[in-house]
């Protein structure tokens, strides 16, 4: 017997991100583009989509996934900008949802998250590590989530074996010459026309240095990892943070 497609809606569906997202859901046999919605339309308009994509901002992205959680729809998110602080409401208000799940994917390119799991297994090596991400000059955000998440990732790889970052005797002689620091992980940002997401994680050693570069060079590139998102939220309840806990990693 054949399974009725999955009622798909989209949040931030003129954006770069969410046209794209339209466009590979309508192309998808299982799935069924029901909605697709932008800024300042009511999420009424969802009707009875299933699961919900948001690729929107981040100062949008809490009000629509607490609508999303009340109203029992399971969400896919690729838009950044999540602190501990709103992983931790997300978690209370599925708590009252046992059945629904959201997943929250910094990143959703195969390519960027087999570089995040590389630079995990490397960090532990390596006590210096920089991160340089490259964007798009229309990016909302700097530093990119997927950097803010690999620097934590090698923050607590490195925590967990027991190793401090290395030494860095420089002193800045102008403000941010050094970029920002996340967890112990200097992160550098970008941002020129031309670019679309690209990132390199760099570990330097006793007479070395590791480099990791992912480039997603079309947003095709995520694709995959969000169609992925949509088949497997249904069935996967509570709060997933990350596409490398759906992979076969
Ligand atoms: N996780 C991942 O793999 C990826 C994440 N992103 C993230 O996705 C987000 C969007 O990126 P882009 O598509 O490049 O931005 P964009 O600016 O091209 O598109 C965002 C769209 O969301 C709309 N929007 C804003 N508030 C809204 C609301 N409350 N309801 C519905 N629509 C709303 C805007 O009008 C706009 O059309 C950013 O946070 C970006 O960092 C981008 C690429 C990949
Ligand atoms: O805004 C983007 O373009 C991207 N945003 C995400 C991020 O901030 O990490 C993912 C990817 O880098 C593209």
């Amino acid at each position: 017997m054949t399974e009725s497609p999955i009622r798909v809606g989209v949040l931030g569906a003129r954006g770069r991100m969410g046209a794209t997202v339209v466009q590979a859901v309508e192309g998808a046999e299982d799935l069924r583009l029901v909605a697709a919605l932008d800024a300042g339309e009511d999420l009424a308009g969802l009707g009875d989509a299933q699961v919900v994509v948001d690729f929107t901002h981040p100062d949008a992205v809490m009000g629509s996934l607490r609508h999303l959680i009340g109203h029992g729809v399971h969400a896919v998110v690729g838009t950044t900008g999540f602190t501990e602080q709103r992983l931790a409401e997300l978690r209370g208000l599925l708590a009252a949802k046992p059945e629904l799940g959201v997943l929250i994917a910094p990143n959703f390119a195969l390519g960027a998250v087999l570089a995040m799991r590389f630079a995990t297994q490397a960090a532990r090596f390596y006590p210096s590590a920089e991160v340089v991400e490259l964007h798009h000059n229309r990016k909302a955000d700097a530093p990119s989530g997927t950097a803010a998440h690999t620097a934590r990732m090698i923050g607590a790889a490195r925590a967990e074996a027991g190793l401090a970052p290395g030494p860095d005797a420089t002193t800045s002689e102008v403000d941010g010459a050094r970029g920002a620091e996340i967890d112990g992980v200097r992160v550098h940002s970008v941002r020129l026309p031309g670019l679309v997401a690209h990132e390199e994680i760099m570990f330097g050693g006793e007479g070395e240095t590791l480099t990791i570069r992912h480039d997603s060079i079309d947003r095709s590139s995520f694709m995959p990892g969000v169609l992925l998102g949509v088949r497997t939220v249904v069935s996967r309840p509570g709060l997933t943070v990350g596409l490398e806990n759906v992979l076969d990693l």
